[in-house]
Order: C-alpha cells, then structure tokens, then sequence
C-alpha cells in the first residue's frame, strides 16, 4: 500500500499541475479529449464487450445498447455541444443594479475523482469523465473492483487514447478508494451503494469538496391496470425489460418490485411468464441473454434473501439457483412479507417481488412509507394518479408507462434524492455537475448612493426600504425631497 500511496500523491501532483497549466480549460483540448473517447470505444468495441462478458456475462447487444452505444452518444453530445456550453450566460440584472451588468460563467472545479461501480464499469466510468472533461478538469478514475477485466481494460488503454498528464486510472478497490478518499479533490463523482456513499461524504466533509452521489434503492412500479387494460402486453414488457433485460436486475434503476391491485395479480403473473420464455427460452440460464449474478458474495446475498422461508412461501414462478454458475433464474414472488429483507433492502437480482393493494391509490402511502427512490414507474391514464405520484411521493425521477429510459435520455437530469442520492449529471447537466457557475458582476464606478454608507438615518433607512421593494418611483420622490 505504501505504492500505492505514493502513485496517488505522483498522480495528484501531476493532475494539480497540468490544471494550474491552463491547458484542460481550452475548449480545444475538452473537444480532442471527447474525440478521444469516441475514437476508443470504436477501436474497442470488441475488446470492451469482451470484458463485459467475462465480469457480467452481458450479451454483446445488450454490452452496446448499456455500455458502448451510451459513451459513444454522451461524448458525441457533449462534443457537439461544448461551443454552446461554455459561453457565459448574461444575467438580466434588476434595473435597482444599473449600470453594473452580470453574467456567469462556468469554470472547472479542477482535479475530480471518479469512484464507479461494477455493474456498468464501462459506461459509469466513462459518462462521469465526459461530464468532467467537458467542463475543463483533470479526473482520477478508479473503477470498482468487482468487475476486474473491466477495471484492468480501462487502465490500461485510457492511457493511450487520452491525456495521461490530465487523466489518470488506478486500479483498486476499497483500500485503494480509503487512500485516494484521503487526499483532497476539488469534486468527488461516486456511484455505488448508499452505505459507502455515507463514507464518500464523510470523508468529502473533511476538506469540504462538493459530491455527486449516484446510489440506488428500491424502485417501485405501480401498475393501474383499470386505465391501461388495452395495453397490457406491451406493459408486461416492459416491466421485463426493466427487471431481467439489464444486467439481470443488477441496475440502479430497475423494477425493484411491482404494485398492483389484488385483482389483477394472478392475470400479470400469467401474462409474465410468456414474456420471460420468449426472452430467455426454455432455459435462461443457457440463454447468453441474461448476465451472471456479479460475484459469490453478492450470488450469496441473493440466495439468502430468497431463502427466507416465508420468501420461498412467495415464490409463483422460477426460484432454481446455480452457484457455480452465478444465475440465479428470473423469479416471481406474490406478497413476500412486507418486514422481509427482500422488501427492505435494493434487491439488485432477477427477482420481481408482487406487491397487492385493495386499491391501486394506495400505492402512494406504500411508496411514503419507504426512503425516496431513485425512479418510480408507473402505469396509468389517470391523470388524478399522476398527479398524485407527483405532487405526493418525492424520487430522483417518474417515469410514466415507461421503465428505465428516462437513463437513456439526456435531454433530462439523471440523479436521486435522500437516500438515492444528490447531484445530476447527463447531457447539459453532466456539464454543470463539473462546473462550478461562477457569478460575475461589472459595477460601474460612474455613480454612488450615500444611503449605502454609515453614518445611518432615518432618510437612509426608507431609501433602502424602497430600494428592497424596487419601488422606483417612491425612491425618486424621496430623492426629491418630495416623499418622507
Ligand atoms: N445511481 C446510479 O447511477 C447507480 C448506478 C449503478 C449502481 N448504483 C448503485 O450502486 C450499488 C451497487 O454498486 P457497488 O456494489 O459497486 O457499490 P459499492 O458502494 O459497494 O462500490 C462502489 C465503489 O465504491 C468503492 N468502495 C467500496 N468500499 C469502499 C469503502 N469502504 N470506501 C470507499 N470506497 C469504497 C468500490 O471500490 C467501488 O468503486 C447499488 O446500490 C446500485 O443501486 C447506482
């Protein structure tokens, strides 16, 4: 660790100077650097999906759509709209300021640390840099430990596509993450789980660097089935795709459970298990469609949740288990216990636990109850219930009769709240998420107001009574001498 230690300082030291140099601020080398990255997703497709495999067991298709496809968009956005995201954005001042003018301007914070996770090692390591980039800093990236080819791929080509003064990559995992946590950064990014997100803050706190925290939590689904009936298939689709279709479960911003009406339960688990047959096959495990469960551990964490008997009492469909292999097969439980662990912790698998409600409005309580989630989907025409979903329950996101794509889009910012974290990023906001606005103000030495200056009186008082108030007028008449 001693090395360790020592490469974190060298590479500190090396990203502090070459941002004291001026250079990461160019608009020009922001732009080289994204070419950078498209130009290394390009030559690396098959390597990356590769690496993919053997951390996740990705099918290359879904490694593209997740991973590649995603960087190669964020650069390219980013690349394309740079020109207009670095201009300073004029600030109409309030006619009480003039003549002065205002303006802000975005300016880098300067040496950023990425820390990501394994589930998508690619693309949540490389959007953070984007972002980063963009707005002109230099960046540390360590990827998790848990998904080491990823993590060893990384380190290693980063370095020949990019700026290796500027942008850095260690390898490591937690012990690495406690040294590079002890030094101070201008900005940390951290994607992972709310547990070691409590430690990035901690440790932030101490040099009162400003974080992003991407976590995860429990993302509800609410399924009104009253106002969608017709369009159930597609519906039961969906929430597939959203449990089973992305790293098996294993995402931040999958189906974690669905809420429906008592009444509707036993048609959605029959109208569920087609749609696993027809994405998987006979048999899932043989598939090459669904990723592996990510490590032992976690296999472990998932077996135990499911092995809680009154869990197993649940199970309506699937269940079968493989160590060996890491699978865990698409599951479906109808009402496991509400103090489960399964119901009280992200369950981060192909598990889809069922949860009835007499009355598909008393979802909101039930989503109340719980810390705020990173997204809510919901499925409805009711536009009562939306404006319920909205105006009652608090998430990073709400997507309506949809799952997962709000990620995709980054037109939108991406981000938790309270437990599922703080701080956006993608598109536009990935820029600011690295940007400190920095606020600008031209006075104008033409004139000066006595009432700003002591000595204090009681005509000194009103002028600035008025002048809060922006009563114009008033403050000419008392200028006059013709208003007390
Ligand atoms: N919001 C998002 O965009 C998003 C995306 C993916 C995953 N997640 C969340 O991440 C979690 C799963 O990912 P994970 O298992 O990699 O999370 P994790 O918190 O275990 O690890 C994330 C990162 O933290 C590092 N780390 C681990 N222990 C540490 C310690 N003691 N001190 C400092 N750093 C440490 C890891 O090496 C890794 O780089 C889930 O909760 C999921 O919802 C969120």
């Amino acid at each position: 660790m001693e090395a360790m230690k020592e490469t974190v300082d060298q590479s500190l030291r090396e990203m502090r100077e070459t941002f004291a140099s001026g250079r990461t601020r160019s608009v020009k080398w922001r732009k080289t650097q994204l070419e950078a990255i498209i130009e290394m997703v390009k030559d690396n497709e098959d390597k990356m999906c590769e690496v993919l495999f053997q951390d996740l067991g990705k099918h290359s298709t879904e490694a593209f759509r997740d991973e590649l496809g995603f960087v190669m968009r964020s650069a390219t956005t980013a690349l394309s709209s740079l020109d207009k995201w670095v201009v300073p954005r004029k600030s109409n001042l309030p006619l009480l300021f003039y003549p002065a003018t205002g303006k802000v301007i975005s300016e880098p914070y300067g040496t950023v640390l990425v820390l990501s996770s394994w589930n998508f090692p690619i693309s949540l390591s490389l959007d953070p840099m984007i972002g980063a980039i963009s707005a002109g800093n230099t960046v540390l990236l360590k990827a998790s430990e848990l998904s080491p080819n990823a993590s060893a791929f990384l380190a290693k080509t980063i370095p020949s596509y990019l700026d290796t003064k500027a942008i850095k990559v260690i390898e490591g995992g937690p012990d690495v993450a406690t040294i590079l946590l002890q030094h101070q950064w201008d900005k940390i990014f951290f994607t992972g789980s709310p547990r070691i997100g409590k430690i990035i803050m901690a440790a932030a706190a101490e040099h009162l660097t400003p974080v992003t925290l991407e976590l995860g939590g429990k993302c509800p689904t609410i399924i009104d089935h009253h106002s969608v009936s017709k369009d159930m298939k597609s519906i039961v689709k969906r929430i597939s795709g959203g449990k089973w279709g992305s790293c098996s479960g294993q995402a931040c911003i999958s189906v974690d459970y669905v809420l429906v009406e008592q009444s509707f339960a036993s048609s959605l688990i029959e109208m569920l298990k087609p749609v696993i047959k027809s994405f998987f096959g006979e048999n899932p495990k043989e598939s090459g469609c669904l990723a592996r469960i990510v490590t032992k551990k976690h296999f472990q964490r998932l077996s135990r949740l499911l092995n809680d008997p009154r869990v197993q009492a649940s199970i309506v469909y699937g269940g079968s288990m493989d160590e060996e292999k890491l699978y865990v097969e698409p599951t479906i439980l109808l009402n496991p216990p509400l103090d489960s662990e399964i119901m009280n912790e992200e369950i981060f698998g192909p598990i889809l636990p069922i949860i009835t409600l007499r009355d598909i409005q008393e979802s909101i309580g039930f989503i109340k109850s719980k810390p705020k989630p990173l997204a809510i989907y919901a499925f409805t025409k009711d536009d009562k219930l939306k404006t319920r979903i909205l105006s009652e329950t608090s998430s990073g996101s709400v997507t309506f009769n949809d799952v997962m794509i709000q990620y995709m889009c980054d037109a939108l910012p991406f981000g938790g709240v309270g437990e599922s974290g703080t701080g956006r990023y993608h598109g536009k906001y990935s820029f600011e998420c690295f940007s400190h606005e920095k606020a600008i103000m031209e006075g104008s030495l033409a004139m000066d107001l006595e009432a700003r200056y002591p000595p204090w009186n009681t005509f000194k008082l009103t002028f600035i009574r008025l002048a809060f108030r922006e009563a114009y007028f008033k403050l000419v008449l008392l200028m006059l001498g013709l208003k007390k």
